[in-house]
């Protein structure tokens, strides 16, 4: 099966008559593993925003390659294709547990696995003493590790994590780190944002970097992207 991807092209963001970022062209492609950086306020959440569908740009467009055809009903078809963990995750009002499988009804899996997957997340993440807490009494960094279970239970192809370990000590950071690595040997496509390197940011292989109101990658993307391929395409 091939890799999906998704492909911004002449990406351009502003918010009234500030510009924050231009793009040329970036890939996000299952399998690549990349590091976001850039300065407090550069645009490092509003482009992951950008590329999950949840904010649209001021200009360019984005095309979805390698995926499933959409359902009739969804009217944005970027939507759902990367999972965008925010800063300060949302979690679903209910204990720890009800978080981490809610999604079992939905899985493609057997109920078995996903079970398994399920009980795996919870070893790795050590949340086993935490299952039957509300998970809106939770601390920043408990909130952080236990988003990030949830998603590493979906086994996203596209994940991008804003600022993932911002909020947590050590020992909870090296548990992430963890699970940020079998997820990469997994295949998951992976952007990871970060102000400052860490740990998590030496996995990565690639880097974008926003700096003067430019988004630079390390890899010359724009050489190696396909010829347009409108499957899919968001524009303004
Ligand atoms: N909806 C919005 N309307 C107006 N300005 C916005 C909006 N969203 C973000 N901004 C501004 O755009 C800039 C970039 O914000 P963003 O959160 O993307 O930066 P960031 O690089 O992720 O910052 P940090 O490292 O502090 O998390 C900030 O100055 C922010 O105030």
């Amino acid at each position: 099966m091939s890799k999906v991807k998704l492909i911004a092209r002449d990406l351009e963001m502003s918010f009234g008559a500030r510009l924050l970022f231009k793009a040329d062209a970036l890939a996000l492609c299952q399998g690549d593993v990349i590091y976001l950086q850039g300065d407090n306020g550069t645009g490092k959440s509003t482009l992951m925003k950008i590329l999950a569908g949840l904010m649209a740009p001021t200009k360019g467009h984005i095309e979805t390659v390698g995926f499933a055809k959409n359902a009739w009903w969804r009217r944005n078809p970027l939507l759902g294709k990367a999972v965008y963990l925010h800063q300060h995750p949302y979690l679903f009002d209910g204990t720890v547990e009800y978080n981490l499988t809610y999604g079992l009804n939905f899985s493609s899996e057997t109920k078995a696995k996903a079970k398994q997957r399920i009980t795996q997340a919870i070893e790795m993440a050590q949340l086993g003493s935490l299952l039957h807490a509300r998970a809106s009494n939770l601390s920043g960094g408990e909130r952080q590790r236990l988003a990030i279970a949830r998603a590493w239970i979906l086994q996203p192809k596209l994940l991008m994590l804003d600022e993932p370990t911002s909020n947590m000590d050590k020992d909870s950071q090296e548990l992430v780190l963890k699970m940020i690595q079998q997820l990469k040997y997994e295949g998951t496509g992976m952007l990871l944002s970060s102000h400052q390197n860490c740990a998590l940011t030496a996995i990565c292989e690639q880097q974008w970097h926003i700096e003067g109101e430019q988004v630079m990658t390390t890899y010359p993307h724009s050489q190696s992207l396909p010829a347009q391929e409108p499957l899919y395409v968001i524009a303004n």
